[in-house]
């Protein structure tokens, strides 16, 4: 786990020479959907280990066959709630999810208008009841201006307020984690990898393109209402 110096509470994982081979498989164009996918969820596993080293645990007492020994219950590991913000952070969660096995789950569906407004369309939201005993761990892959993510983040507020709030990401530009940051400085932010910078159109720059077509398909650009109108 690598700390950036820019920012306070902000880690990446390219000390991890594993982490950064899954990384490039996502970023090649030679990558399609299915491998694409999975190495969502490789992802969400593995970081989701790395973050268990920062969780508070219980320290217990048990008995072997043979005698007694210290041992280590799951604490905080038990207390966690992920939300996964559509689309593409749901392999993500999936991954997650072989981690943090008891997590709740909350649903998020936000989606980015085209530049310069990026407009965040957030229609539906399923939270479950946040406590302070919670870890909230937010799972969006992409950080680009970090509008969806400072959106998600004040909706939940409503919820409650959790123990620790952290997003998981696979990649961030700086300019979202500095948006992010400025206006919500106690968040912590675990990502991949940062990279260097975001396009006119919004996206990440080397990055790996538009991840939720990646995983999922290019959605047709047409409306539900519209859609019916065709019939
Ligand atoms: O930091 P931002 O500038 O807000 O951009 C990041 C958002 O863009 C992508 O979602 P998108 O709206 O493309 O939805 P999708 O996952 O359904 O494709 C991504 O999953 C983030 O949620
Ligand atoms: O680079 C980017 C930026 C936003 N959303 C994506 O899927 N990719
Ligand atoms: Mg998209």
């Amino acid at each position: 786990m690598f700390k950036d110096e820019r920012w306070e509470g902000v880690y990446s994982f390219e000390d991890s020479p594993y982490l950064m081979e899954i990384l490039t498989t996502l970023r090649s164009k030679q990558t399609k959907n299915i491998k694409f996918r999975k190495g969502l969820v490789k992802l969400g596993r593995y970081m989701g280990y790395e973050l268990t080293k920062t969780m508070d645990f219980e320290n217990i007492r048990i008995e072997t066959p043979l005698e007694g020994t210290d041992g280590v219950a799951p604490g905080d590991r038990d207390h966690v709630l992920i939300i996964t913000v559509l689309r593409v952070a749901i392999p993500l969660m999936e991954g997650l999810l072989k981690t943090f096995e008891n997590a709740k789950v909350g649903i998020v569906s936000a989606s980015r208008g085209k530049a310069p407004d990026f407009e965040i369309d957030m229609s539906y939201t399923k939270i479950p009841h946040i406590t302070s005993k919670d870890t909230m761990i937010i799972s969006d892959p992409m950080i680009a201006t970090g509008s969806t993510l400072l959106k998600t983040v004040k909706e939940l507020k409503k919820f409650g307020n959790p123990k620790r709030v952290i997003i998981v990401g696979i990649l961030a530009a700086p300019e979202g984690i500095d948006a992010i940051k400025k206006e919500l400085p106690e968040v912590e932010i675990y990502v991949t990898k940062i990279d260097r910078e975001l396009n006119k159109k919004g996206y990440i720059l080397p990055g790996l393109g538009d991840a939720g077509d990646r995983a999922y398909g290019e959605p047709l650009d047409i409306s539900l209402p519209q859609m019916h109108n065709l019939e």
